[in-house]
């Protein structure tokens, strides 16, 4: 069987634990094996990002941009006790608020749905796409410690002049927190949805709490119906419709429609309504996640998912590693689609499609990990994670033969 060959290369950014055990995986076993590609690889591990300063994130970053389509496994990002048990000499930053904030965009992501799985929301039977910009906020915010009495303000240096405002004075210690937004970026984001909803035939729903932001939400409210605009007649004619809703009334919308729409989110809320809606549809290891540049051109695919630590414990102490591989497999699969797309390779396209009908099919047959089979209608005992991956390989050289 010949391999198929992909004309330009792809980003690999590896990761931490047990993310990083699947990942390795899933290209050894169901990639590199049936496809001729260029992996300009960098090691995004703890431990190397540590060694370097953090300066491999930023090539790394400069490479996605360079080669248009780049995949990226799950990272530590270390938090103050990580930071200590690590022995880390500063709490590096979150890589992937420095990879968004390199290639801007609109993070895409929309859980496999899978026949014979049913969803712990049960009548969630279409899929939601969570758009989740991915730019800034609290992934680049800047944080103080107040210390002790003092004032913190906000203050503005501006060509023609400055302005200083007074967030709060403080009588003892605490903690302060600025964010921000820029109008390119939110433009960018409201077309990017607009598109994507068009494309899936979906309505949009931008959710914020500009009652209370009146400014910061309050902007993005008004930038998405300037861009809408231009939006409108297409939506009218495919009958779609583009609503801002309060993010607490779309919360509860969530739960009681059926699915079908793109919700759009800010950066912080998208993170936290994914994984609430993956576990809805059944396991964070069902959803998918594709940062795309608002022209397009610059894909990242990623596990939305982390490092799945308490697996990765558990399997060092000895048990199977029992973690469901399938957002791996669609990080893998979906860059070498995009990568096609940007390329114009229909075999490679077909390659992609072909290992997720075979993750897909096995699935439906009943072959599952630990976290779907409880959910499933047909089930056989569940597999291990290095079970699953090689029932897709042999379906996949099957199929392909
Ligand atoms: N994209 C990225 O780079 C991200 C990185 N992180 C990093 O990951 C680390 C761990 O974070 P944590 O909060 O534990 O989040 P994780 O997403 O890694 O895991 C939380 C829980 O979700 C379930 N889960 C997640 N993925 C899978 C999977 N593939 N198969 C089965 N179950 C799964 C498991 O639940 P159960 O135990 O109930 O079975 C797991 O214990 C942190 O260091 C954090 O910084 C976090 C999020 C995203
Ligand atoms: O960057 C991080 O630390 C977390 C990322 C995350 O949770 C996500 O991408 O969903
Ligand atoms: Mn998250």
């Amino acid at each position: 069987m010949a391999k198929v060959r992909v004309e330009r290369p792809l980003v690999e950014m590896e990761g931490d634990e047990m993310a990083q055990v699947m990942w390795a995986w899933v290209r050894d076993r169901l990639v590199l094996p049936f496809v001729d590609v260029g992996l300009v690889r960098f090691d995004l591990s703890i431990g190397h990002r540590a060694r370097t300063d953090d300066r491999v994130t930023l090539d790394a970053a400069s490479a996605a941009r360079r080669h248009g389509v780049s995949l990226k496994c799950s990272t530590i990002t270390p938090d103050r006790t990580r930071q200590r048990e690590l022995g880390l000499a500063r709490a590096l930053p979150s890589p992937n608020g420095t990879l968004r904030a390199a290639l801007d965009g609109v993070i895409f992501r929309e859980p496999i749905i899978c026949r014979n799985v049913a969803r712990l929301v049960p009548h969630w039977a279409q899929p939601v796409v969570i758009a989740r910009h991915a730019f800034r906020e609290q992934y680049r915010a800047q944080e103080l410690a107040v210390p002790g009495p003092g004032t913190v303000r906000l203050v503005f240096d501006g060509a023609d002049g400055s302005e200083s405002r007074e967030l709060y004075r403080f009588d003892g210690p605490g903690v302060a927190l600025a964010l921000f937004n820029i109008d390119a970026s939110i433009r960018g984001f409201a077309r990017a949805c607009f598109h994507y909803g068009l494309q899936r035939r979906m309505p949009v729903y931008f959710s914020h709490k500009a009652t209370v932001l009146k400014q910061y939400d309050g902007r993005f409210v008004d930038l998405f119906a300037e861009e809408f605009e231009a939006f409108a007649p297409a939506f009218a004619e495919a009958g779609l419709v583009y609503a801002p809703r309060l993010i607490d009334d779309m919360a509860a919308f969530s739960v009681k429609s059926t699915g079908g729409y793109l919700w759009a989110c800010k950066n912080y809320d998208g993170d936290v309504q994914a994984d609430y809606m993956a576990q809805g549809y059944g396991s964070p290891g069902l959803m998918t996640s594709v940062l795309m540049s608002p022209d397009g051109r610059l894909v990242q695919t990623e596990t939305a998912h982390g490092t799945v630590r308490r697996y990765y414990d558990r399997w060092r102490a000895g048990a199977p590693v029992l973690a469901n591989p399938l957002a791996t497999i669609h990080a893998w699969s979906r860059a070498l689609w995009h990568r096609a797309r940007l390329d114009g390779t229909p075999d490679v396209a077909h390659f992609a499609e072909t290992l997720e009908r075979a993750a897909a099919d096995l699935v439906d047959e009943g072959v599952l990990t630990p976290d779907l089979a409880p959910l499933a209608a047909a089930r056989r005992a569940p597999v291990d994670t290095a079970s699953f991956i090689d029932a897709v390989a042999a379906r996949l050289a099957g199929t392909l033969r």
